[in-house]
């Protein structure tokens, strides 16, 4: 069993969800990533996504574009990214790492390569962004085969006969996006998210983790509820930038937003 079924079924046998936070690799400076990763764990998260920076990053809005321009300012390149899960691997075996990226830089590695070097440094699941599950035939297996998790998003849009598809490529969990549009955007509808994420637990037996739009505890519980986990990103990515001249103050920034969101769920259990 991959690292991110094993935790996702303990939390399942627990009634637990989830806490999926994501940050961008190399954002504000790549010295600062594997701290960050050690503070997102101590603060309750059960996977981390972590951002391959990218220059063109499409599905993405203002917050992380930014976050992806910091990182791409100061050089970081997919192979310190995959260095800093090697690094973060060191002291922390346990909390699976997801790496969230576009195509295009792994494909300029080559995708053997990619997978060989990520699979040594500890990554535990890809998420390949722009990657359509037609074309995942080609490159699902290379991660399978060593063992991480491919890992895919599914729309509001996405027929049933594509979520089937796409379930089938994938392990781990899938990935429900909760609205249309880019990362960062404002209010969800949890009750459209429910009937949505029910849908697809009718489809496949993975876990579905809901991302998009999830700023706050309170949305966190409500979105908790109806899925097997959240995916924070841009509230945690602002909280960066505002930080980012002062590491001390930006553990404890993050660390106040992420308590919360992880008593909010765990409360969900009780
Ligand atoms: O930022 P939000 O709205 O909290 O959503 C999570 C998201 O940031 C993270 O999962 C992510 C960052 N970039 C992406 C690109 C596509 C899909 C998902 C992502």
């Amino acid at each position: 069993m991959s690292r991110i079924a094993g935790v996702l079924n303990t939390l399942g046998e627990q009634g637990r969800k989830a806490l999926i936070p994501y940050i961008t690799a190399g954002d504000p400076h790549p010295d600062q990533t594997v701290d960050l990763m050690h503070t997102l764990a101590a603060a309750g998260a059960d996977i981390i996504e972590l951002g391959v920076p990218f220059s063109d990053p499409m599905a993405d809005g203002p917050v992380i574009q930014l976050a992806c321009e910091r990182a791409l300012k100061h050089g970081t390149s997919l192979r310190q990214v995959i260095a800093m899960v090697k690094a973060f691997r060191e002291k922390d075996a346990h909390t699976p790492v997801v790496l969230m990226g576009y195509l295009n830089p792994m494909e300029a590695m080559g995708f053997e390569a990619f997978a060989d070097a990520a699979a040594d440094a500890g990554v535990d699941g890809v998420l390949t962004v722009d990657l359509p599950p037609e074309e995942a035939d080609n490159v699902a297996p290379l991660f399978s085969e060593r063992q991480m998790d491919p890992i895919f998003l599914l729309a509001p849009t996405t027929t049933d006969q594509r979520i089937r598809a796409i379930s089938e490529h994938s392990s781990g969990y899938v990935y429900y996006v909760s609205i249309k549009g880019v990362t960062g955007s404002a209010s969800i509808d949890v009750e459209e998210v429910g009937r949505k994420v029910a849908n697809v637990h009718r489809i496949t037996a993975l876990p579905v983790g809901v991302g998009f739009g999830i700023r706050d505890a309170e949305t966190a519980a409500a979105v908790g509820k109806v899925s097997d986990g959240v995916i924070v990103g841009s509230v945690l990515v602002d909280t960066i930038a505002r930080h980012q001249s002062d590491p001390v103050r930006l553990q404890q920034a993050l660390t106040d937003l992420l308590s919360p969101m992880r008593e909010a769920l765990d409360g969900l259990a009780s």
